[in-house]
């Protein structure tokens, strides 16, 4: 499909009507913000993760957010069954691979979790995708130390290793199949001085997949929707945390003439 401002007001609408469940194992540092991203983008949020229930839940939600932040192995067992449950149930599921590179347990974790049912779509910040794909860990916390430029590459492989769509945020946000790369202008620095920034953007990815079954699109609107809120956001604040409290309002009062204003999407390659 084609992607627009026009489509991704078209998702919007969508979820705004649907208000689609989206279930959640994130952790606790964001379990708050991001739910409150997916209320006011038109979600229905629920933070589920005891290993007891998740499979029971996923047959319930519309789709299905695994964020490693805060691991032990309760969680981790925790989402096995549910992204494993999502497979089966045919959910679609994103995966955000939170500091995957910081420590063996983190990447370990992570490859298992591959190992097992692939994901519709990885987000990570360029640090962690390429962890993913060099498999390798580099002793670097939850905070990228490259640009997302230079995973764009890594990105690409990560992709058809995997078979899914990756996306990698930072400054520009690249959405990829492994085959067609979209490059998403917009956002914020100040975006990366609030925490989970990068967990609302998963989280809101799980929600646009609730809507549109064709990942390369959805993640795409996810990411233009999370750049348009966050420049608006931004636009009115004086600091991290009235860019927090902004950025939800923008969520819930974007309009189409403001994607069509500010949306800046750009089909950078196909890749053979
Ligand atoms: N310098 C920047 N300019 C514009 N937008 C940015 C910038 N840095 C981050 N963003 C936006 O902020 C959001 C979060 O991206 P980021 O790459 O910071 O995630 P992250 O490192 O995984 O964050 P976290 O782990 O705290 O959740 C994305 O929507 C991204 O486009
Ligand atoms: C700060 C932090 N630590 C673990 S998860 C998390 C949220 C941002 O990724
Ligand atoms: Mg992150």
């Amino acid at each position: 499909m084609e992607i627009t401002a026009t489509s991704v007001w078209t998702d919007l609408e969508a979820i705004r009507t649907q208000n689609p469940l989206i279930q959640n194992i994130t952790n606790y540092v964001v379990m708050n913000n991001t739910a409150n991203a997916l209320l006011a983008l038109g979600a229905s949020p629920a933070m589920v993760h005891a290993q007891e229930e998740v499979a029971n839940f996923v047959n319930i939600a519309s789709a299905l957010v695994v964020n490693i932040g805060t691991l032990s192995a309760p969680w981790v067992t925790g989402m096995e069954v549910a992204m494993q449950q999502a497979a089966y149930a045919e959910k679609p599921v994103v995966l955000d691979p939170v500091g995957v590179g910081a420590t063996p347990y983190r990447l370990h974790t992570v490859q298992k979790l591959l190992s097992q049912s692939t994901p519709s779509v990885i987000r990570g910040n360029a640090s962690e995708i390429k962890a993913l794909v060099e498999h390798h860990v580099q002793s670097k916390g939850v905070d990228s130390t490259y640009s997302s430029d230079t995973a764009v590459e890594a990105a690409t492989q990560l992709a058809r290793e995997i078979g899914c769509v990756v996306v990698v945020s930072g400054a520009k946000d690249y959405i990829t199949d492994g085959t067609q790369v979209l490059e998403v202008e917009g956002g914020h620095p100040l975006m990366g001085k609030v925490t989970g920034m990068g967990c609302t953007a998963s989280a809101l990815i799980g929600a646009f997949l609730a809507v549109n079954p064709d990942a390369l699109p959805a993640a795409t609107h996810a990411m233009t929707v999370m750049g348009i809120a966050g420049e608006l956001a931004a636009a009115k604040s004086s600091g991290p945390g009235t860019l927090q409290l902004h950025f939800y309002d923008a969520l819930y009062q974007l309009t189409l003439e403001q994607i069509e204003a500010h949306s800046r999407i750009r089909m950078l390659k196909t890749v053979d």
